[in-house]
């Protein structure tokens, strides 16, 4: 049984604003630990990335989903080994249900770095497929943009994260830093149709992958769920001027469990309109092999840990941990299980292991 202080009933509303004065600084630093420990999910208000990039993105973000489907086919994700591009309504399923969202993945700008000789999980990282200028005259600035702050944010927020948990505010920056090999962000943007019968799996319950995703919730329904630690799903529901920052797998597992990744889920809109989001996962050294990273923390804040007692068994289906491998290839592994037809025409060999005895004709997102 958890503790019944430690568990949730809503997603905490932490204030970035509450940093420009020292002591109400320790309180945004508090609040966070709490957030970070016991819930897994938060909304940041007042963050620093401009509302008018934010409200830009928003509104193409119905256009973008819009343009005729011969056009977002052309940048199908099939054409690129990075697995950057569009994917159609139905292609990915998790708990073995199809998926009833669009979708079209984008990263951070980067040129692929890839060389004859170096491990395939080069070649993940490298330039978008970007609709012609001329049918959304400029998404593409406004995007890259949007990744930008929403990058930068992701490093200050990471060092908050540090300092919350005793290590200083550099103490997670090694992830981070890679000399050989820039890291490459990734950002998509989705659009979830409105079901009127038969499922309404959005998504289906899973945890993220990487360190932190940042979300931004681009139009106003409900529809996203937090599994709490008793395995009650809350509401998520987007809150004008914040984004819903989680908690993914690799962060939990270098914090020995401190930071919680958190089991979530998206149900389809009921309504008359489409409901669309923006996650941005922020990336870590595709290089660090995480089973050699795991972090030590103060006995004060270890203690947290169990206080916050044991955690429900929740709805999501397990995470394969692949610590021991380079970060870089268990984001390949996921990327090629979650999009099996990119995989078999850019990275054939690891399709045949993973996938010895072919596929169904979807990939299975978690
Ligand atoms: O669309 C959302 O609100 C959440 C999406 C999500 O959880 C994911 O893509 O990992
Ligand atoms: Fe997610």
């Amino acid at each position: 049984m958890s503790a019944p202080t430690a568990n949730f009933s809503s997603i905490p509303i932490l204030d970035y604003s509450l940093l420009s004065e020292p002591s109400s600084r320790e309180t945004f630093i508090n609040e966070l630990r709490h957030a970070l420990i016991n819930v897994g999910f938060l909304y940041l208000k007042n963050h620093p990335v401009p509302q008018a990039t934010v409200n830009k993105l928003t509104e193409y973000a119905p256009k973008l989903f819009d343009l005729p489907q011969e056009v977002k086919d052309k940048a199908r994700m099939q054409n690129s080994e990075h697995f950057l591009g569009y994917s159609r309504l139905g292609t990915e399923l998790t708990k073995g249900q199809v998926d009833l969202r669009e979708q079209w993945d984008f990263g951070t700008k980067h040129k692929c770095r890839w060389q004859k000789g170096d491990p395939d999980y080069y070649r993940l990282w490298g330039e978008c497929q970007w609709p012609d200028e001329a049918l959304i005259p400029g998404f593409r600035e406004t995007l890259e943009t949007y990744l930008e702050e929403v990058k930068q944010l992701s490093y200050q927020f990471s060092s908050l994260v540090a300092e919350a948990f005793g290590l200083g505010p550099k103490g997670l920056d090694h992830f981070y830093e890679t000399k050989e090999l820039p890291i490459q962000h990734r950002g998509k943007l989705v659009k979830y149709p409105v079901v009127t019968s038969g499922s309404d799996q959005g998504v289906g319950p899973h945890y993220d992958g990487g360190f932190l995703t940042f979300l931004l919730q681009a139009s106003p329904h409900k529809g996203l769920q937090v599994q709490n630690l008793s395995g009650e799903w809350i509401d998520a529901p987007p809150i004008p001027g914040t984004f819903v920052i989680n908690i993914g797998k690799a962060l939990e597992f270098v914090t020995r469990g401190l930071a919680r990744a958190t089991s979530h889920r998206v149900l389809s809109p009921k309504g008359d309109a489409p409901r669309f989001s923006v996650p941005f996962f922020r990336g870590i050294s595709p290089q660090i092999r995480l089973a050699d990273e795991v972090l030590d923390f103060p006995p004060e804040i270890l203690k947290l840990r169990s206080q916050r007692g044991t955690v429900a068994a929740t709805d999501s289906i397990n995470f394969s941990e692949f610590d021991r491998e380079p970060s870089g290839k268990v984001s390949l592994i996921g990327r090629v299980k979650s999009h099996p037809e990119t995989a078999e025409i850019h990275y054939p060999e690891l399709f045949k292991e993973l996938f010895p005895n072919g596929y169904s004709g979807k990939g299975s997102a978690y």
